[in-house]
């Protein structure tokens, strides 16, 4: 048995608490570790880090309790666990510009690093993250964890069938209505850094660097992007109560083209309501063959049930175009997107199993984010000229 000692700092955030450490280093407690290929299992050790004393407490001490029956170890002085021996991996889930940080202090102390997305703001600064890493010869992570979803693992089965047939175009839908906080009964179901510019926020930024690796995972590289972003909601109120002016994107709509070109178009906004199957959906449209998949499940339609429709808007409509669709049956049992993640991670860092989603491959999806925002401002295509990260 190994166990691997992890400091996870922005565990007190929405994405920390409850994808990475409720649902992924908990419930990996809780089943008793993770099997390596070679049979060895891989137990952790959290140690909680934050500058919130009150909320790392409770999680180390009420929540930790409540789901594995044991407490964990919290510190906020985060240089100290940096430097301790005993730690093997530094985890971020941050807010974005916190991460540069302490991403450093883990390169240069020799330890494993895994963060969330986006590794930083732009381009030049995930560089250098990727590369202290390299330098300092450490294994390194990015969270893409959209490459989990059940939603998602059905459209790659279905490519790699041969369901589609060729593939012609992607459509993606993706948000939901994210209240201003104006109404004291609704209050924003988003932290307010999501929205200013200054602090990292930014659907462009936020979103791109999940679609640039979900697209080349399914279809390939990315070539070339159109983009247009707006700040559909001007004023938004804080944690705090107080209003403030909001100065990044919350609504981004983009063409990607693939280097094998496939256009693919995506809209992205937090101000718009849902009237599709889920949060995201994601359509490939091919010759054989449609799919749609949310989150979870997946919808397709095959040549044969293909509906041929007629125009002709003095009747209504003869056709029910939904039942046109067949739900695919869950044909496997799926874990929790990041739980999947983080237990290639681990394997990675005890067995040295392979792992591809480095911080290089992170830099790819800042490209796309940064290519995004250079669109919308010129007005203009912007070809991104190969990948980064292999520059
Ligand atoms: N993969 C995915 O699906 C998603 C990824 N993300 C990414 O995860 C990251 C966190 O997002 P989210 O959880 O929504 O954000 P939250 O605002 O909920 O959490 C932010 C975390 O960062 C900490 N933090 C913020 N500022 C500082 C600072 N100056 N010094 C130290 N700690 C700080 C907060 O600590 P404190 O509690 O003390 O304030 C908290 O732990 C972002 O990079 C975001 O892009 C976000 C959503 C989904
Ligand atoms: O950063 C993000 C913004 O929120 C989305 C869902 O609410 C996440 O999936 C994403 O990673």
């Amino acid at each position: 048995m190994t166990n691997l000692t992890i400091a996870m700092h922005g565990v007190t955030g929405r994405m920390g608490t409850h994808q990475h450490f409720v649902r992924s280093i908990l419930a990996i407690m809780r089943q008793g570790g993770v099997r390596a290929a070679s049979g060895e299992m891989i137990q952790v050790t959290p140690i909680l880090l934050g500058r919130d004393e009150a909320k790392l407490r409770h999680l180390a001490e009420v929540v930790a309790d409540e789901e594995i029956g044991a407490q964990v170890a919290w510190s906020t002085d985060v240089d100290a666990v940096l430097t301790d021996p005993q730690v093997d991996i530094v985890f971020d889930a941050s807010s974005t510009q916190v991460r540069a940080s302490i991403v450093r202090q883990a390169a240069q102390q020799g330890r494993a690093v895994y963060c969330e997305k986006p590794i930083a703001v732009d381009v030049p600064q995930a560089m250098v993250l990727a590369e202290l890493c390299e330098s300092a010869g450490i294994k390194n992570g990015v969270v893409q964890d959209k490459l989990w979803l059940p939603g998602v693992c059905k459209l790659r089965a279905l490519r790699d069938g041969g369901f589609f047939g060729d593939i012609l175009s992607v459509r993606g839908e993706f948000g939901y209505w994210v209240f201003t906080g104006h109404d004291p009964d609704r209050p924003a179901q988003r932290p307010s850094w999501n929205y200013r510019r200054e602090d990292g926020g930014g659907m462009m930024l936020d979103m791109f660097c999940h679609w640039q690796y979900l697209l080349g995972d399914l279809l390939g590289p990315i070539d070339r992007v159109l983009a247009h972003a707006t700040i559909d909601l001007p004023e938004r109120i804080d944690e705090a109560g107080n209003p403030y002016p909001c100065t990044a994107d919350d609504s981004a709509y983009a063409i990607f083209v693939t280097e094998s070109g496939i256009t693919c178009q995506f809209n992205c906004s937090w101000a718009t309501r849902v009237r599709r199957d889920d949060l995201l959906t994601i359509q490939i449209d091919g010759t054989k063959g449609s799919a749609v998949a949310g989150l979870r499940d997946c919808w397709v339609q095959e040549m044969a049930a293909t509906p041929r429709p007629v125009w002709n808007p003095d009747i209504p409509q003869p056709i029910d175009f939904r039942s046109g669709w067949q739900k695919l049956p869950d044909t496997t049992t799926y874990d929790n997107a990041f739980k999947v993640q983080w237990e290639l991670f681990l394997r990675h860092v005890a067995a040295d199993e392979p792992f591809p989603w480095t911080l290089r491959r992170g830099v790819d999806g800042v490209a796309l984010a940064e290519a995004g925002q250079t669109s919308s401002a010129e007005q203009r295509w912007v070809t991104l000229g190969g990948s980064p990260s292999s520059i």
